[in-house]
């Protein structure tokens, strides 16, 4: 995927060094300021592990040093990651001629010592949370991307030797989670719970842990404060991986009226049989902020390194291994795109002790919301032209809704996911009851997974409606009497029908099937309005129409050859959007997460006049700021956001994991928590010195990027704040502008 951007646009492979060389000397920069790391931010999506080989193409065959170098290796591996990053690019050649061992440990059959830790235990017992707590620490104060990969691995490798069986609930502490995402299974504690437990465990008052918590900033250090100065009579029994995991799921799974006191007690209880780090990181991982630095494509990375095939002898050296290593990773990575549930997963690695094999076992499955493929965007024919030069494209409506995947299982029930995996069934059994019209005459169907936009429509004038009215929806347990906003489902694709998968057919002949399959219900079931192409002519036409009929522009995908099969969770080249609003300026609109506010003047007294926005940068971890908006809000707009942010989400301090400049001007005068995503438009990007987006990921490294003219558009519900636009994201708008000018 990189290898296309660069051959979009040349300046990006510099940058990439670039933003490498900036990143080390943030690293130091880190080591020397007593500046807190960037914290996890909540809830990933599960997209946000892919781009595996983007970034970590060179970097495989680092992972693979001997283990006995490993082994050696100081301890306290965090100082080294600076020149562990320097010497990256060297190291396959230093190695090449040297024979390596797979660093698969089932293969070579050996325990494998962790550097971040003595901690060990026999294969007769469970793994001790310490373990993880100590790579947890060590973690923490790394922000090499290969330092975290080599201890991730560590990790999982001496837990596959002693105790296979620790490996999920370990994998679902890692990223901070209790279970696949559609599951929908929350830790449902607020801080304070969190207080309240750590009062009951270790008798300190509420009130004093709150003046404590409000100097020291993160809920995990209090934990650990609290557990040194609490002397306990008797020593608990220590905790386990598994017990910790169970908890937690317990914790997650009480509901009803005496469910936050019983959390509490289950918190309570952990947190007295925990050390101080142990209570560090329980703390963190109830309030989803573990802070370790890690997102699922790091934990893909590890995992493929652990049960990478063996190699044959002929391939034991580095080079060799790095290819096995890419392709493990690739493997997993597809495999979990299309079964994001490491429940499935994770027994047949174990059992196979390869990652071979695994696609044929682990496959798409009606009923678990594969990654929904995205789209990159464009503002000019030449874009388009020279993608899709070789094949017919494709060009539908793109409408202005929410994405919904679609599932019919072979039980006869109908499940509809949001493009966040969350199970929208319940919100909308009008679909469900068309799905099933749509079906009525095609009683072959056993099951099937389509893929659609859902939009509001007035059924009587048969006009879409806007964004905004399906927003106003009712979500939860809605009855079809109740529904006062309907919807039209428009399909444009099908992965999955009667027990095989499509997603490598061409488009041409996904949309037959789709077509075949489905008959359409005006305005309940419709199929995207559509027409292809084989080159410009008629494109400007269509693309009229569809703003006419209340689109936000087209959707342009490759009918047939390579790039036309359906890539979960990626967003490639291979679809394309182009809005007609933004072909005059940057191409897209911009998802931004507000990280504080200016209180308003004039007109505008009494509420907040303008915002301070961020981009995510996923790399560090931080929200960089892009950009003050003022502009593009109604005065009602404006009154409920700032009730909004004003009940419960004024921050008394800057997060340590906002990016903000020290220009006076950019200062808010109060700090939002992250929590909400907006839609924001604007003229173009520049280079700003006071604003921190990509900041030492271009020339200008002192500089960061801002947007120009921002307008705000809308609240993106659908979207949690980490899936908010990259700093990666808007180094290519700003590099693809510039090379337009
Ligand atoms: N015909 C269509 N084909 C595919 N996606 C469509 C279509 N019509 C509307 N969409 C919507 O457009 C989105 C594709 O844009 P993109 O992949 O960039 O997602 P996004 O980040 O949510 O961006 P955007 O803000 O443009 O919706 C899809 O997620 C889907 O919800």
């Amino acid at each position: 995927m990189r290898t296309r951007l660069c051959f979009l646009v040349p300046p990006v492979h510099k940058i990439f060094y670039v933003q490498r060389a900036s990143f080390i000397m943030k690293r130091k920069a880190v080591n020397a300021s007593p500046r807190k790391q960037p914290s996890k931010v909540p809830k990933s999506s599960i997209c946000s592990y892919l781009s595996l080989q983007q970034k970590e193409e060179h970097s495989l065959s680092d992972i693979v040093k001997p283990a006995k170098e490993n082994v050696n290796q100081n301890a306290n591996m965090t100082q080294q990651t600076s020149q562990e990053d320097s010497e990256t690019s060297s190291s396959t050649s230093e190695h090449s001629s040297s024979l390596v061992e797979n660093p698969n440990p089932v293969c070579e059959e050996k325990l494998v010592e962790c550097t971040f830790t003595n901690v060990t235990w026999q294969g007769n017992s469970r793994a001790p949370f310490r373990f993880l707590a100590d790579a947890f620490e060590t973690m923490e104060a790394t922000t090499s991307r290969l330092a975290l990969i080599k201890i991730l691995t560590q990790v999982f490798r001496k837990i596959v030797n002693t105790t296979p069986d620790d490996l999920l609930p370990c994998v679902y502490l890692c990223t901070n989670t209790l279970g696949p995402a559609h599951e929908g299974l929350e830790f449902k504690a607020g801080e304070a719970t969190v207080l309240n437990a750590l009062s009951s465990a270790t008798g300190n008052s509420v009130k004093v842990l709150k003046e404590r918590l409000t100097k020291l900033g993160d809920i995990g250090d209090l934990a650990a404060e609290c557990r040194t100065t609490q002397q306990t009579m008797f020593k608990p029994p220590s905790l386990t991986i598994h017990g910790v995991y169970q908890e937690f799921r317990t914790m997650a799974n009480l509901a009803g009226k005496l469910s936050t006191k019983e959390r509490e007690k289950h918190l309570q209880k952990l947190l007295v049989s925990a050390s101080s780090k142990e209570a560090k990181y329980i703390a963190r991982i109830v309030l989803g902020k573990l802070r370790i630095h890690i997102a699922y494509k790091t934990v893909i990375v590890a995992l493929a390194t652990v049960f990478a095939p063996c190699p044959k002898s002929d391939a034991k050296t580095t080079d060799g291994m790095d290819v096995i290593l890419k392709e493990a990773a690739a493997t997993l990575n597809a495999v979990y795109s299309q079964l994001p549930v490491w429940d499935r997963i994770i027994p047949v690695l174990i059992q196979n002790k390869s990652t071979e094999g695994l696609e044929e076992q682990c496959r798409l499955t009606p009923g678990v919301p594969v990654g929904p493929m995205l789209a990159k965007p464009v503002k000019e024919a030449s874009d388009v032209l020279e993608r899709f030069q070789e094949c017919s494209f494709v060009c539908e409506y793109k409408y202005d809704g929410m994405r919904a995947q679609i599932h019919y299982l072979t039980d006869g029930n109908v499940k509809i996911f949001s493009r966040n995996a969350e199970d929208d069934t319940p919100k909308y059994p009008d679909i469900v009851e068309s799905i099933k019209f749509a079906l009525s005459k095609n009683n072959t169907v056993t099951s099937f997974i389509i893929d659609s936009e859902v939009v509001a429509y007035d059924p009587e004038t048969n006009a879409m409606k806007s964004f905004q009215e399906l927003q106003g929806r009712a979500r939860k347990e809605v009855k079809i009497e109740d529904i006062k906003v309907p919807v039209c489902i428009f399909a444009f694709d099908i992965l999955f029908l009667n027990g095989e998968s499509l997603l490598k057919w061409s488009l041409k002949d996904r949309r037959e099937k789709l077509f075949d399959t489905f008959s359409t219900i005006q305005g309940k079931f419709q199929f995207t309005t559509s027409k292809v192409f084989t080159d410009w002519e008629g494109v400007d036409e269509m693309m009229d129409e569809a703003i006419k009929a209340g689109c936000e522009g087209l959707m342009i995908k490759a009918l047939t050859g390579e790039y036309s099969s359906y890539e979960p969770c990626n967003r490639s080249q291979n679809w394309l959007k182009m809005k007609k609003d933004y072909m005059n300026s940057i191409g897209d609109s911009l998802d931004l997460v507000p990280i504080g506010a200016y209180y308003g003047r004039g007109k505008r007294s009494g509420v907040f006049g303008a915002f301070l926005l961020a981009c995510y940068n996923s790399e560090t971890e931080e929200f960089q700021t892009v950009c003050k908006l003022g502009t593009g809000f109604s005065d009602e707009f404006l009154s409920s956001i700032t009730k909004f942010y004003k009940d419960g989400h004024i921050l008394a301090e800057p997060k340590p994991y906002y990016g903000v400049s020290d220009t006076p001007a950019i200062r808010p005068d109060v700090w939002f928590e992250p929590c909400q995503v907006w839609e924001t438009r604007c003229a173009d990007l520049t280079m700003s010195p006071s604003h921190t987006a990509a900041k030492g990921m271009l020339s200008e490294e002192d500089k960061g990027v801002a947007l120009r003219f921002p307008r705000f558009i809308r609240i993106r519900e659908d979207k949690p704040v980490d899936d908010a636009t990259t700093a990666d994201q808007i180094v290519e708008l700003y590099c693809n502008q510039k090379s337009k000018m």
